[in-house]
């Protein structure tokens, strides 16, 4: 079984747990009572790099990366660096998230808020829309057509954006097909977890012009995200290298001044 494949089996064995205590129904109830969300693409398309910052407390890849006791505090610090949206780790098994994390952020930090867990049933959007969340992630290696294309439209009916994310050229014919205005190649392959900053480099060509595209994981330096930048991204994601900084503020400002002056 890939990793991938594993932590879906643990995010299904969760949500069931969650489900015996609020089912569906109350759930839809709460989702159309949330604020309504809050939209990530007119910042993604300002000039300029934006930085998708994430609160990533523990990673299959690496273990541990950083205890986080008050996720705001840390989410606040990536907004006055310039983050244009927060991400939020909400699997709990390999990541050490929850939906605590989501609500703690979202009553303290007006960027848009990506609920950041590895989406297989429609729960999980409502549930991300009732907590606050503004985007959600839909990882197209989890999902067969008909579920990616359910969850996706499910996602705009709510007003949530969904970050198709892809590894593969299938994989971003897949995102096209859906009219996806927001793209993530990710570099880390997430059945065998090794990272390749030239995996963004070779996909993106074949992302639409007109989506906005992520690149995600792996970016550690400026030189990475100078890299990545030049090679089309509009968007980066990065966790590690925020959460293990000692200013986290300092790392995003330096992160997107570098990959704006072209710095490598
Ligand atoms: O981070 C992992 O090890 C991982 C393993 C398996 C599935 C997903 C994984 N990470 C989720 C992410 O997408 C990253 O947290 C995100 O892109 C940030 O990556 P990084 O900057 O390398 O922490």
């Amino acid at each position: 079984m890939s990793v991938l494949d594993d932590i879906i089996v643990g995010v299904r064995a969760d949500m069931a747990v969650r489900e015996a205590a609020i089912g569906l129904d109350e759930l839809v109830d709460r989702a159309f009572a949330a604020p309504e969300p809050r939209d990530p693409l007119p910042g993604f398309r300002a000039p300029g790099l934006s930085v998708i910052a994430e609160v990533k407390r523990s990673s299959p890849s690496k273990g541990a990366l950083a205890d986080i006791p008050d996720p705001e505090e840390l989410a606040l610090a990536y907004a006055a660096g310039g983050a244009a949206a927060i991400s939020v780790l909400t699997e709990r098994r390999r990541f050490g998230g929850s939906l605590d994390d989501l609500v703690r952020i979202r009553s303290r930090v007006d960027r848009p808020i990506l609920r950041k867990d590895f989406t297989v049933e429609p729960y999980q959007i409502y549930e991300a829309r009732a907590h606050g969340a503004d985007l959600v992630l839909l990882i197209v290696a989890a999902l067969d057509d008909a579920t990616l294309e359910r969850l996706y439209t499910l996602s705009l009916e709510l007003g949530l954006t969904p970050l198709v994310e892809v590894h593969t050229p299938d994989e971003a014919r897949r995102a096209a097909g859906l009219g996806a205005a927001l793209i993530g190649i990710n570099n880390r392959n997430l059945k065998t977890l090794t990272v390749d900053l030239g995996m963004f480099e070779r996909i993106v060509p074949l992302v639409p012009a007109g989506a906005v595209k992520v690149a995600e994981s792996g970016i550690l330096t400026a030189g990475d995200a100078a890299r990545v930048r030049s090679a089309g991204a509009d968007v980066i994601l990065v966790g590690e290298a925020l959460v293990t900084h000692d200013n986290p503020r300092v790392a995003i400002a330096e992160l997107i001044a570098a990959a704006d002056a072209g710095t490598r």
